[in-house]
């Protein structure tokens, strides 16, 4: 459904994308991570057909982005990760202007707007006013706003940001609708948590390039390396942390409050042996436990080592 082809996109001096190769497949969630600038934006503005590449290709089911803008803004829904919402408008209205744009007789309007209203769980919000729609209602209503012309690939560029937890999970059960009905989904986010056990595949971008790719499991399997422990005290952590920050094998060091999240290599065994030195020094570790490594670190592993990875 996605294929680009050494896609590259400059601004003046900044390169925002590098040779971009990248593949999603028809029906996918595809979940684009990455951290602020790392060229998320861009990208999907270039296979929005709003940006022109500086160098390579991009396709659309097929259609080349940028010989054929017109076929290509008719299979896909875009989302800008920025909206403005024509506050005087009703949730209905809104939508209508919309159809009228995408050529929707109409007749048909009152039936489309009916049923994407109720996708994403707005039609109580019909007659009231856009700006009268708490956050998570306006991006539902963003998200049904792409969707008047039913499109086969939704392009969302961080629809989530910004919302509360209650709101997001909304978000996300409208996406697995979405996505049951075959659609298409390439999605960004900068957090990858965020989209891990919605989305079949990522790619995580960072500065430009496309640094891993692949699905969630096997990035995770590739990346995580080591064991993480949380050690918990009673006490504050300066003893504990001088004391780990001599021990060989520690790869990471998390400090929250009078809790310790360590990244270490070996086994369990080594585990019991810092255990013990901890105990031996007198600090009074009340738990001591392995964690499943936070899909969070990998991310920042990842994202972190981009420029020696390649894609
Ligand atoms: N119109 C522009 N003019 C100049 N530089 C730009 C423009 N748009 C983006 N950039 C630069 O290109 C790089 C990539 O930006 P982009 O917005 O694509 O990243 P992103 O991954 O989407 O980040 P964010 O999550 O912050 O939106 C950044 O360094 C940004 O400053």
């Amino acid at each position: 459904m996605i294929r680009t082809e050494n896609l590259s996109k400059r601004f003046g001096n900044v390169e925002a994308v590098k040779s971009l190769n990248l593949e999603v497949a028809e029906g996918t969630a595809y979940g684009f991570i990455g951290p602020n600038g790392a060229g998320k934006s861009t990208t999907m503005a270039i296979l929005a057909t709003l940006l022109a590449p500086s160098e390579g290709r991009a396709w659309i089911d097929g259609w080349d982005v940028t010989d054929h803008p017109d076929e290509v803004r008719r299979i896909i829904g875009y989302m800008p990760d920025f909206f403005g919402v024509y506050d005087r408008l009703t949730a209905e209205e809104y939508l209508a202007f919309f159809a009228a744009g995408y050529g929707i007789e109409p007749p048909r309007r009152g039936e489309v707007i009916s049923r994407l209203l109720e996708l994403v769980r707005l039609s109580d919000k019909r007659d009231a006013y856009v700006d009268h729609l708490s956050r998570g209602m306006k991006q539902r209503l963003g998200l049904a706003r792409c969707l008047v012309h039913d499109p086969k690939l939704l392009i969302l560029d961080e629809p989530a940001s910004g919302l509360d937890p209650r709101a997001r999970i909304e978000f996300r059960s409208v996406l697995r609708e979405l996505k049951s009905m075959g659609k298409t989904i390439f999605i960004s986010s900068h957090i990858l948590p965020e989209l891990a056990d919605f989305c079949d595949a990522i790619g995580v971008m960072d500065r430009g390039r496309l640094v891993a790719a692949g699905n969630v499991q096997e990035i995770m399997d590739r990346y995580r390396g080591g064991r993480t422990v949380e050690i918990h005290l009673l006490e504050d952590a300066d003893r504990a942390v001088k004391l780990l920050e001599k021990e060989e094998g520690i790869t990471s060091l998390r400090v929250e409050e009078r809790k310790l999240t360590v990244g270490m290599e070996g086994d369990e065994h080594r585990q019991a042996e810092i255990l013990s030195r901890l105990i031996a020094e007198g600090i009074s570790v009340y738990r001591f436990e392995e964690v499943a490594t936070d899909i969070e670190d990998v991310f920042l592993k990842i994202a972190g080592n981009g420029e020696e990875k390649g894609p």
